[in-house]
């Protein structure tokens, strides 16, 4: 059934446990999350970033919309778990009113990178907006590492607790992503995986509000394996390890964003199938592989994440 993120996320916050929120740019990925949602019975978070809508919209962020509106919705409504569509890092208002208008369950307004008085204007009228259509809403506070929506962060601007309270107070955000150390895709991690725990714990306290751990992706090493086997070249990828993966959930992380994991797993999928059938050129063959391998990531990551069952 297609629902609100709001009723998935409470849920979750309420018996404690992480969901999946998978990324998506095509209709292949989508048939990977719901077969690993519906045979692990859990609920699934299938997301958009501000690049999807475009990619599959061909240009128009609006025609893209609606078309994964279309897309999951049709998924949705024909099996019993619970799934949401979301977009993911919303920055600009043209990209939140195009997800608003076509049937999003929730939005993301990331003005993380703006000053905090900036981020609490701009998040309480998204709120305002969004809630009149019965869409909810996820904000940043903090920054992670990397490149975002082409705004790079040389390094991580780790969240600050009290701050939290106040945003949550003051804009009435519904799930709220707190930088703890985590960054985008494959190389998270120098040296080994260190995420700041106190501070999670510390923001859940303050602000009780369903979590959200943005850069979770693990680089599951089986997968990084078969893709170098087969000509990639993945050197130095890290990710966020399952057993630390598990205690960002102990302490209160309930939404856990999983772009960079179900791409490793099907271009090892695709490069193997591709260098295994030279003369195959069918892609309902050649993208069958690459589906079986995400749809295998996205399961074992349900597991780890405890939601398996929690329909
Ligand atoms: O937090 C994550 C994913 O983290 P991961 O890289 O660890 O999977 N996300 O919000 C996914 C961001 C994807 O954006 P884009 O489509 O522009 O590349
Ligand atoms: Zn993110």
């Amino acid at each position: 059934a297609y629902v609100n993120t709001k009723v998935i996320l409470d849920k979750a916050n309420k018996e404690g446990y992480g969901v999946g929120a998978f990324n998506v740019n095509n209709l292949e990925f989508i048939h990977a999350i719901i077969e690993a949602g519906v045979e692990k019975k859990s609920p699934v978070i299938i997301q958009t970033s501000q690049g999807a809508l475009k990619y599959a919209g061909d240009g128009d962020v609006y025609r893209g919309a609606r078309l994964f509106v279309k897309m999951v919705r049709e998924f949705a409504d024909s099996v019993e778990i619970p799934v949401a569509l979301n977009l993911d890092h919303g920055s600009k208002l043209e990209n939140i009113m195009a997800c608003i208008q076509a049937g999003y369950s929730s939005v993301m307004i990331d003005a993380s990178h703006s000053p905090l008085e900036e981020n609490i204007a701009i998040t309480k009228d998204i709120v305002r907006i969004a809630h009149a259509a019965n869409v909810s809403v996820e904000a940043e506070l903090g920054q992670l590492a990397g490149i975002e929506d082409d705004v790079v962060a040389e390094h991580s601007v780790l969240v600050d607790p009290n701050e939290a309270k106040r945003f949550v107070e003051e804009t009435k955000v519904d799930f709220l992503a707190p930088a703890i150390g985590t960054s985008h895709g494959a190389f998270k991690f120098k040296g080994t995986a260190k995420l700041d725990f106190d501070r999670l714990k510390e923001v859940k306290e303050l602000t009780k509000i369903p979590l959200v751990l943005h850069g979770a992706s693990s680089v599951v090493q089986e997968m990084v394996k078969i893709a170098e086997a087969n000509g990639a070249d993945f050197g130095g990828s890290k990710g966020v390890p399952s057993d630390i993966l598990k205690e960002t959930v102990k302490y209160g992380i309930n939404k856990v964003n999983t772009d960079t994991d179900l791409r490793m797993a099907y271009i090892a999928g695709l490069r193997e199938f591709l260098n295994n059938n030279p003369k195959e050129f069918d892609p309902r063959k050649y993208f069958a592989t690459a589906k079986e391998y995400t749809k295998k990531v996205i399961m074992d990551r349900m597991e780890v994440l405890d939601s398996v069952g929690k329909i």
